[in-house]
């Protein structure tokens, strides 16, 4: 069940309660689906509309916005095989990277005002109105990341006005994704997946999935389960928190581990074929010059501090250095 997000703009209680039943879902569960987010609904079946219409262009053209083969400037389509989270996969775990390859296909994009790192396009008139819409949608996820910002805020009793101030630059990541249909045969070995176990970077990523399924996501409370994300309603966004709240509040809150494997309803010794996916992932990051240092309330006699102090940039460049 998703919760009701409208409730955040209540008063009182009912926004106290809002708050506090997202950072139990997260804490708990690794995820947390909300509704009523303030995107409306059109917005984001226009969303899976241009992001299917992208990937349904020839190579040739989804190439001319292609990433560079090394992970930075994290911009541009990443082909089949381009990009494998199992790299960093027992990363979190203090394991060592697996070799499973991912068979997904991806484009980042940033911010259309991002001084540092720039958005790389197809041509206009390859696909008109895709670049328009994406910059948009990417303005409209930023004021409800905020929004969630501000909850988890209430939620952990640390200063929201600080805390919104650390993300004021929009300094994030958006990622639409497909999944090519694959025979479920072709998962069978461990040699290959949809999407590696991993945890995501920054402070809370904001994830659409469509009516496939497969999204699985580690249960906090007992840890090595993964449980299916149901991929019931395409416009409830799933909520999980990435490494960099992780090390603000040292530990108080962990980045949940997840991947994306056979929709639960594929028999995955059977000869079917698992049909394709798509999702779209709006990873929420601090300023790139924050400090990650956990905050002063996390850190007591009984919880030193877990972190070194690194900046957000740092932190997500050593993370995404060894995806590609
Ligand atoms: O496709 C999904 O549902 C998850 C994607 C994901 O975890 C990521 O891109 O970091
Ligand atoms: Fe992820």
């Amino acid at each position: 069940m998703a919760l009701d997000m409208s409730r955040l703009s209540k008063t009182g209680d009912e926004k106290n309660e809002f708050c506090l039943e997202l950072l139990d879902l997260l804490k708990k569960r690794g995820f947390a689906k909300v509704r009523n987010h303030g995107i409306a609904d059109e917005d984001i079946y226009a969303l899976f509309d241009w992001t299917r219409r992208y990937f349904n262009l020839p190579l040739d053209v989804k190439m001319k916005m292609k990433h560079p083969p090394q992970a930075n400037p994290n911009r541009g389509y990443s082909y089949v095989g381009q990009e494998n989270l199992a790299n960093i996969s027992g990363y979190e775990k203090g394991l060592g990277p697996g070799n499973t390859r991912d068979i997904k296909e991806s484009v980042d994009f940033g911010a259309a005002d991002d001084d540092l790192v720039h958005n790389v396009w197809i041509p206009e008139e390859d696909l008109p109105g895709f670049r328009t819409f994406m910059e948009s949608f990417y303005e409209k996820a930023f004021k409800t990341e905020l929004q969630i910002i501000s909850a988890l805020a209430i939620a952990l009793g640390i200063d929201e006005s600080h805390l919104r101030s650390v993300h004021s630059r929009a300094e994030n990541e958006f990622r639409i994704l497909h999944y090519p249909s694959i025979p479920a045969s072709e998962l069978r070995d461990g040699t290959a997946t949809r999407i590696a176990e991993h945890t995501d970077f920054g402070t809370i990523t904001l994830l659409f999935q469509d009516s496939v399924g497969g999204l699985q996501i580690e249960d906090q409370t007992e840890l090595g389960t993964f449980r299916d994300v149901e991929a019931s309603n395409p416009t409830d966004i799933v909520l999980n928190i990435g490494d960099s709240l992780q090390r603000l509040t040292n530990d108080t809150f962990k980045a949940a581990c997840h991947r994306v494997t056979y929709p639960p309803s594929v028999d995955k010794d059977g000869d079917e074929i698992i049909p394709e996916r798509y999702s779209i992932a709006y990873f929420g990051k601090p300023n790139r010059n924050a400090s990650l240092l956990p905050l002063k309330q996390f850190v007591t006699e009984a919880t030193p501090c877990r972190y070194e102090d690194v900046t957000a940039w740092e932190w997500n460049n050593r993370r995404i250095a060894k995806l590609f």
